[in-house]
């Protein structure tokens, strides 16, 4: 070894010390400076991050990510998070809440000088996988000059590859439940130094549905902690507070547009149309048809519904691209389809409300909600999906008649400045009868349609708010028919707690006690994954050769997917038998429910137009267990005699078999097998004639309806024409939406007693050119 590198060597530690040691006491500099500017600084009058005082560090990630104005809430409420305050902080959506909590979360670990020895220092928890994506990629970006470490745990990865990597973190973001598993499973996880809890969109976090998780984790932290929480629509309740260990009157309430007029972004136009339920499709159809150009999030209660639609919307190609988000999918579908469709510029995502909350695609043009919102609170989230941060977007609510009074008295409560239009005849388009051509044609259509069908249903019965959502106002007929099916599925309640309530009330009663019944969220766990039907057991079957691979794909996933807490959930709580078609598999007779059709015949129900309330079978002192052993088959089997075949005549009376003919006439025909085959041969061709007969009535009915159909557009046609130009001469509306080519705009709604306004008195004519012209102005003549 050379001398001098010996020496150069024995300099280097001894130099690389004192410049630790510079720096050390650099940094503690820096930091009192920094501790005393946060003590002295006042922020009246502060607009810009400049101003703040943050470390050089957070000040360097929000000039890289173009942050440099204040918005409301941020400048209300990130000055007293730096001082230590607990916040509950309340903005409008799209304000700009996640960098009111990542600021303050980036310099309460920078102050306290965390290093990857120290473990756990913050803990941001998300209600949806979405948003904790989200908020992890602007936390990234915003930190990205800071050394601490981060983690994203959400679920749908492997929990060993989280486990290992959990313990060596400072940050993390993450969802309730697998946190929880995290925090119980983890050996070494150690959560005692965290300094800092977040809970975005606080209000859903700390309700019923995920009470348990969030107190279960609390009790793993220190009390003596900082907490934010932020939400759109926040929760005062003091009781969610204090198991917090907030104490009301130490905590800092922000609200920062408390003194609005209106809950929502003031950009933001929102319009409801009252559409009957089972005009919704069509409606909403009529909608993407003349919105090719938008980008469109569509809410539906169910992801039974988002899948319906999204399989036959995709078959019907509306012109636009249609994606669909739902908690059944894989994670790495959610995230795909998540990405796509930020980056769109013309789209249309079907998706339940998992993405109702903090998600912030860029350019939503309109919000579509396709069902109405649990509550007031959820339609502001959902809305909140578009006129975020500065720009400008568009809302549209269905509600149907019996939810109209109901849902905007709740509205108008929450200042939601809402404002009803019509929709125009003209751009109506009916998909009832193609819908229902899916479905004959195609058994996974028709029975992702049952499913749909079941899974609204369900929506509807488990609502809190009973004064807007009415089972018994369904009109579910209609609607079955609407899906495209022959027939509305049959549903039944299994709840015990439901069926005990049915016995002894009337129906009305049956509705208030919801109200005061458990959440829906009880009411699901219940019996989840309790009740198969003979249809889900047929379409498990692998051999079914009427599925295609699809299909069984879709039902794979189902089973395998992760299920999300906030999503829903039919399974096991009603089941479906199918009026159209019986299945002749002995298995398949029974549900599991252990009543089989004879069984369920001879309960008497409660029907509700096709629905139907299932009441314990023996009255209230036998078990569900006694119950079904006494009316399984077999035990059934000996009050029978024994079997005795009949046939049936053309006019469908009964004769035992052997009523028609003797064994010595039958053989004067000649040989069993000859006359066998002949009688094979005759039927064969009988049946051939009868089909062709069919075939033709039913070729015939499809012809007169679509003649039918096309004279009615034609009527409407011309008159909307003349409507129209009456209405571009007088100088259009604010609503003009669709551009077409010439220039000339075509506007997809009106507002209210606009059409009635430009029809009164006058009944415009065209001319009739041919016979089917002349039947159809007769027609209408007779309607007017
Ligand atoms: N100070 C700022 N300057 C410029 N853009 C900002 C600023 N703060 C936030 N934004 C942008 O505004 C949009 C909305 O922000 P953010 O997602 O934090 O809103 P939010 O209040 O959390 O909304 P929600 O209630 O829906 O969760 C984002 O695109 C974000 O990048």
């Amino acid at each position: 070894m050379s001398g001098p590198r010996h020496r150069n060597n024995k300099q280097q530690p001894a130099k690389r010390v004192n410049e630790k040691q510079l720096r050390r006491e650099r940094d503690l500099k820096d930091m009192q400076e920094l501790a005393q500017q946060i003590a002295d600084f006042d922020s009246k009058g502060v607009t810009s991050f400049g101003e703040l005082p943050i470390s050089k560090f957070t000040a360097i990630g929000l000039k890289k990510s173009h942050f440099t104005t204040l918005t409301d809430i941020q400048k209300a409420s990130i000055p007293l998070a730096l001082k230590g305050r607990d916040i509950l902080g309340a903005a409008k959506t799209g304000s700009g809440k996640t960098l009111a909590f990542l600021v303050p979360l980036l310099e309460t670990l920078y102050r306290n000088q965390w290093t990857q020895h120290d473990g756990l220092g913050a803990l941001v928890i998300s209600p949806t996988r979405e948003l904790a994506i989200q908020i992890f990629d602007v936390l990234r970006k915003i930190g990205r000059a800071h050394s601490f470490s981060a983690g994203l745990v959400i679920g749908g990865k492997d929990v060993q590859v989280e486990r290992d990597r959990i313990s060596r973190l400072n940050i993390l973001v993450c969802t309730p439940g697998r946190m929880l598993q995290h925090m119980d499973q983890a050996a070494g996880f150690e959560m005692g130094n965290l300094k800092l809890l977040v809970l975005d969109e606080a209000d859903r976090i700390l309700d019923m549905g995920f009470r348990k998780t969030i107190d279960a984790i609390i009790q793993h932290l220190p009390k003596n902690r900082q907490t934010l929480l932020f939400s759109a629509t926040q929760t005062k309740s003091v009781a969610d507070l204090a198991r917090l260990s907030l104490s009301p009157s130490a905590a800092e309430y922000i609200s920062a547009h408390e003194a609005a007029s209106s809950s929502t972004p003031t950009n933001l136009q929102q319009y409801y149309v009252i559409t009957p339920l089972p005009e919704k499709l069509d409606t909403l159809f009529g909608f993407l048809k003349t919105h090719l150009k938008a980008k469109i999030l569509v809410f539906a209660s169910s992801s039974k519904q988002i899948r319906f639609m999204f399989e036959t919307f995709k078959t019907l190609h509306p012109g636009i691209p249609l994606m669909h988000l739902h908690g059944r999918q894989k994670q790495t579908a959610r995230i795909e389809v998540t990405d796509r469709f930020a980056e769109s510029r013309n789209a249309c995502l079907f998706c339940t409300d998992i993405a109702a909350r903090g998600l912030d695609f860029p350019s939503v043009e309109w919000v579509v909600q396709l069902d109405a919102p649990e509550d007031a609170e959820t339609y502001i989230h959902r809305v909140g999906r578009t006129a975020r941060f500065d720009s400008a977007g568009r809302a549209l609510l269905f509600v149907t008649p019996s939810e109209e009074k109901g849902m905007q008295a709740r509205l108008e409560a929450k200042k939601v400045p809402i404002e009803k239009i019509t929709i125009k005849e003209s751009k109506k388009r009916s998909i009832r009868a193609d819908l229902q051509a899916l479905c004959f044609k195609n058994p996974e259509t028709k029975y992702l349609a049952q499913r749909a069908f079941i899974s609204y249903c369900k929506s509807i019965f488990i609502q809190k708010d009973k004064t807007v959502f009415k089972l018994e106002d369904l009109p579910v007929e209609e609607f079955a028919e609407s899906l495209g099916l022959p027939g509305a599925p049959r549903i039944k309640f299994l709840s015990s707690q439901k069926s005990k309530l049915l016995k002894n009330a009337s129906q009305q009663d049956f509705s208030d006690s919801q109200n005061e019944d458990a959440s829906g969220d009880e009411v699901k766990s219940n019996v989840k994954g309790t009740v198969r039907t003979k249809y889900d057991r047929m379409f498990e079957r692998q051999n079914q050769n009427v599925l295609s691979q699809h299909y069984l794909n879709m039902v794979k996933d189902e089973n395998n997917t992760a299920r999300n807490a906030v999503e829903d959930d039919d399974d096991g709580f009603m089941s479906v038998k199918r009026r159209d078609h019986e299945l002749s598999d002995s298995n398949a007779s029974e549900d599991e429910t252990g009543q089989g059709e004879s069984d369920r015949r001879s309960v008497p129900a409660q029907e509700i137009d096709g629905m139907r309330p299932a009441q314990e079978i023996d009255g209230a002192h036998a078990s569900r267990r006694q119950a079904k052993a006494a009316l399984s088959k077999k035990a059934m089997l000996k009050y029978k005699s024994n079997p005795t075949k009949l046939l049936f005549d053309d006019d469908g009376n009964p004769h035992a078999i052997y009523e028609f003919e003797n064994e010595e006439e039958f053989r004067k025909h000649g040989e069993a097998e000859e006359q066998k085959a002949e009688f094979i041969t005759r039927e064969e061709q009988r049946m051939r004639d009868v089909d062709v007969v069919d075939k033709a009535i039913a070729k015939e009915k499809r012809q007169e309806k679509k003649r039918k159909r096309r004279e009615r557009e034609l009527l409407t046609d011309e008159d909307n024409m003349s409507e129209e130009y009456d209405e571009e001469e007088s100088g259009g509306s604010e609503y003009d939406d669709v551009r077409i080519s010439g220039g000339k705009r075509k506007k997809w709604f009106e507002e209210e007693g606009q059409a009635k306004r430009s029809k009164a008195n006058v009944i415009k004519i065209a001319q009739p050119t041919s016979l089917d012209d002349l039947e159809a102005l007769s027609l209408s003549l007779l309607n007017k």
